[in-house]
């Protein structure tokens, strides 16, 4: 019976090759999580789509808005290219914006969601996740496979830890 459940905890997230079609999502300010999401979907042999955000983040006045806007839970338009529904897993990264979920995720989870079939969650920050990766957990609404938060200064040893935790997820339960 143990082995029966480990397989079975085990299966859902065998990522590669052809055994589940997988797709990275990632919304990047400054490069940190776009650097993530570009290794693992490498690693993973996975596809990859980047989320834009229609509205300014840049300089001083975008940094202001966008701390603003992740508190206040606000949307934002977005653009993206991939189609959900032709992927099994899904792994979505942002970074912690105010303890928060950024506006572009927070969109894409409201957009998407119904084309979720199994997912996995990432974010990256300088050191206070806040509750960014519960956020995205309650706008999905699903079951979530794994979570994950990598520390901007600690960035190679978050890869890693991630890239084992999809191969074998079981090591974390
Ligand atoms: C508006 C804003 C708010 C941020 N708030 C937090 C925060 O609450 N906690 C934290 O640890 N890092 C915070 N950061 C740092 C980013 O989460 C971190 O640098 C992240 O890795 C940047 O990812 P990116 O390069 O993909 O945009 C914030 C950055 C920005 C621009």
């Amino acid at each position: 019976m143990r082995d029966l459940e480990k397989t079975l905890l085990t299966l859902p997230v065998k990522l590669k090759g052809d055994i589940m079609k997988t797709l990275v999502v990632f919304y990047s300010r400054s490069g940190t999580t776009k650097r993530v999401a570009q290794e693992l979907a490498k690693a993973l042999g996975a596809d990859i789509d980047e989320v834009i955000d229609k509205k300014s983040r840049k300089g001083i006045l975008g940094f202001l808005r966008a701390g603003y806007d992740a508190t206040r839970g606000r949307t934002t338009r977005i653009e993206f290219t991939k189609d959900l529904s032709e992927y099994d897993v899904v792994i979505i990264g942002t970074p912690v914006w105010n303890g928060r979920v950024t506006p572009a995720i927070r969109t894409y989870l409201l957009e998407n969601r119904e084309n979720i079939k199994q997912a996995i969650f990432f974010a990256t920050c300088a050191g206070r996740p806040g509750k960014c990766l519960k956020q995205m957990e309650e706008i999905y609404g699903g079951k979530v496979l794994l979570r994950k938060v990598l520390l901007r200064k600690e960035l190679e040893k978050g890869i890693e830890e991630l890239k084992r935790n999809i191969e074998n997820p079981y090591l974390l339960l």
